[in-house]
């Protein structure tokens, strides 16, 4: 595989075209390398899933989930973990980010693991209700607050942010934002489902969490440029070719029938 990044590739290629004229999109298709998407782009990406090609959110959820438990498995395997049982903190946001994390935690807890939960705002609607009952009936416990880092560090192997993904905007509203400030100190590895919650889609947000592992899904968005962790995978594997060919997304190869792609 290559070893310059998506940022690295570009560049390169870009040093070598910009007498031609040819804008950065363009440098990434002949580079072929895989898009990485603004927060307006990923937010058409997703309605037209929903609206032109038929997809129901609760389908795409769970892929997504499973994506996500899936990643995890691979970048902590059951056996390496320090702490048994295996305990994961898998923090849910008010958005579908916070409902891939709810399938993330089922599958979790089918893959062996033991996670918990932390919901502080649920939306009223069913999808997310019945996400919740099906995690209760696996006896996956939900946590009634946020805990401390240093209880986090004691007890969890890894958390999972769910909180938020590409619809985030503007400075972080409680209790999210105590939630952060607490994922901020803690020395156990984050996975973040789709961003790094409280960054910027975009930008990213050099003061803010640092997680280990990034799960793009879909495609990965702008921010993940920023990300310094040791894994970062794209996962969600349900784009129509005919989609990823109209946005350019240059999505690579899924090896065989994994539903999850190390980029690196
Ligand atoms: N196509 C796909 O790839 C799929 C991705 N999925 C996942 O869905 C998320 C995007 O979900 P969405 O519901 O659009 O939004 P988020 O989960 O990112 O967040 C929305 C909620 O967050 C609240 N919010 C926003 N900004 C702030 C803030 N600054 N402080 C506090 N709270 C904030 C927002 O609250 P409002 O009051 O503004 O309504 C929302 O409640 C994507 O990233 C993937 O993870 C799908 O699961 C499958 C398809
Ligand atoms: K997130």
């Amino acid at each position: 595989g290559s070893v310059l990044t998506h940022t690295g590739a570009c560049a390169h290629i870009a040093s070598n075209i910009y007498s031609k004229d040819l804008t950065h999109r363009q440098a990434c298709t002949m580079a072929n390398t895989i898009k990485y998407l603004g927060q307006e782009e990923a937010q058409h990406i997703d309605e037209e899933l929903f609206d032109e090609y038929s997809f129901s959110v609760d389908q795409l959820m769970e892929l997504a989930g499973l994506s996500c438990a899936t990643a995890v498995s691979k970048g902590y395997p059951l056996q390496s973990l320090l702490k048994s049982p295996p305990r994961v903190l898998v923090i849910c946001g008010p958005g579908n980010n916070g409902g891939d994390g709810l399938v993330c935690a089922r599958h979790l807890k089918l893959f062996g693991y033991e996670p918990s939960v932390l919901y502080p705002k649920r939306p009223k609607k069913q999808l997310f209700q019945n996400l919740t009952t099906q995690c209760e009936k696996m006896d996956i416990s939900f946590l009634t607050e946020m805990l401390e880092a240093d209880v986090i560090d004691e007890v969890y192997n890894l958390v999972v942010d769910a909180i938020f993904g590409f619809s985030f905007k503007g400075a972080v509203r409680e209790p999210f934002g105590d939630i952060l400030s607490q994922l901020k100190k803690i020395t156990v590895p984050i996975a973040s489902v789709d961003i790094p919650s409280g960054w910027d889609v975009e930008n990213g947000c050099p003061d803010g969490i640092q997680p280990d592992m990034l799960i793009s899904l879909t495609a990965p968005k702008k921010a993940a440029s920023h990300f310094k962790g040791r894994y970062h995978f794209l996962g969600g594997r349900f784009v129509p070719p005919a989609l990823e060919q109209k946005y350019q997304l240059n999505l690579p190869q899924y090896p065989g029938t994994d539903c999850v792609h190390q980029l690196n």
